[in-house]
């Protein structure tokens, strides 16, 4: 079996050094030869992933995070090639989403461990995204991340209380399911997955390979009411919130006064005024668990800290 290993060296906050070495002794026992390759700006991992779908490779291994993750899978939709996970990001929505965890070794032993599953994606205007796509606050935050030199968790934080400061909500005119509405929105988010990452839950119950797609429209509410938006996404609590609007379609179109910032998988982009939206059902073979347990607010949001937890401790103990 041949795979190419795809490693955005700046993603996150960890050193890869080392990382190509791991990945091909952990991998070569179970029959991969691999294929060293780095990205060198954006655009890279798609260019390296076609490359290797083109030469019959059965899989391509990206180490990175989310941005990484969607430049490569946009290569692989439709194809043979399978993609496999390794978690080194500051997000990691879509990994978490699908059960691997967010560490190198964690997310190797799945590669090692599991068969490709078949999942969704989604279009929005032609460009592919597999986890999250929106307009409004949280692609005012993505706009704000990708302009700070650190990147992670942290910096993350700092982006979202920084763009909060000065947001504004905008307009927006969604037509799903045969019915049309038009209001003023803090953001219309458009899910594949249930998280942006960092366990923020965006679409708690959301499926990744039902065809459909979760929508979360949060309304325009005052400072505390939607800091509290904030705090139920963390519990998983999101669709209880007052502020809240949740359904599932297999396609949507947003209307907005102007074109201006949206966010593909926490990717920071400007788009059309028009945006069309659809899910493409199973179309990406993923090395991920089969199957996970149900989302439960509260029980799941905690049980991933605790999985984070136990993996920075980890990670203390074998440095140690
Ligand atoms: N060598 C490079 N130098 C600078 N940027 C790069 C390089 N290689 C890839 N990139 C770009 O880096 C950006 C960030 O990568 P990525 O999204 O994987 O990490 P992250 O933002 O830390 O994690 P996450 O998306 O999970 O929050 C992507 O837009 C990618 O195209």
């Amino acid at each position: 079996m041949k795979a190419r290993l795809i490693i955005n060296p700046i993603s996150g906050t960890a050193s890869k050094a080392g990382l190509d070495r791991y990945v091909t002794d952990a991998l070569s026992s179970c029959g991969w030869e691999i294929e060293v390759t780095y990205t060198q700006c954006h655009g890279d991992a798609t260019r390296l992933a076609a490359e290797a779908v083109e030469m019959g490779y059965d899989a391509v291994f990206a180490a990175g995070g989310d941005g990484t993750i969607n430049e490569t899978a946009d290569a692989l939709c439709g194809s043979e090639t399978s993609l496999g996970i390794i978690p080194c990001g500051s997000g990691n929505g879509l990994a978490r989403h699908l059960g691997i965890p967010i560490d190198i070794r964690e997310g190797v032993k799945v590669i090692h461990d599991e068969m490709p599953r078949s999942i969704d994606y989604a279009t929005v205007n032609g460009r592919k995204f597999f986890c999250t796509f929106g307009v409004g606050f949280d692609a005012a935050v993505s706009a704000a991340f990708a302009e700070k030199k650190r990147r992670g968790k942290l910096t993350y934080i700092q982006s979202t209380f920084e763009t909060y400061a000065h947001y504004e909500p905008e307009l927006y005119t969604i037509t799903a399911n045969g019915r049309r509405i038009t209001e003023k929105a803090f953001l219309v988010a458009v899910c594949n997955a249930s998280q942006y990452g960092n366990n923020a839950y965006i679409a708690p119950n959301a499926t990744i390979d039902d065809g459909l797609l979760d929508v979360t429209i949060i309304h325009a509410g005052n400072t505390l009411s939607t800091a509290l938006v904030g705090f139920d996404m963390l519990i998983g609590n999101i669709e209880k919130n007052v502020l809240i609007h949740t359904f599932r379609t297999p396609a949507i179109t947003i209307e907005r006064t102007h074109d201006g910032a949206a966010h593909l998988d926490g990717e920071p982009l400007v788009l059309d005024s028009h945006l069309e939206i659809s899910c493409h059902h199973r179309k990406l073979k993923v090395f991920a668990p089969e199957s996970q347990q149900a989302f439960k607010p509260i029980i799941t949001p905690a049980s991933a800290m605790l999985a984070d937890f136990k993996l920075a401790v980890n990670k203390l103990f074998q440095k140690g």
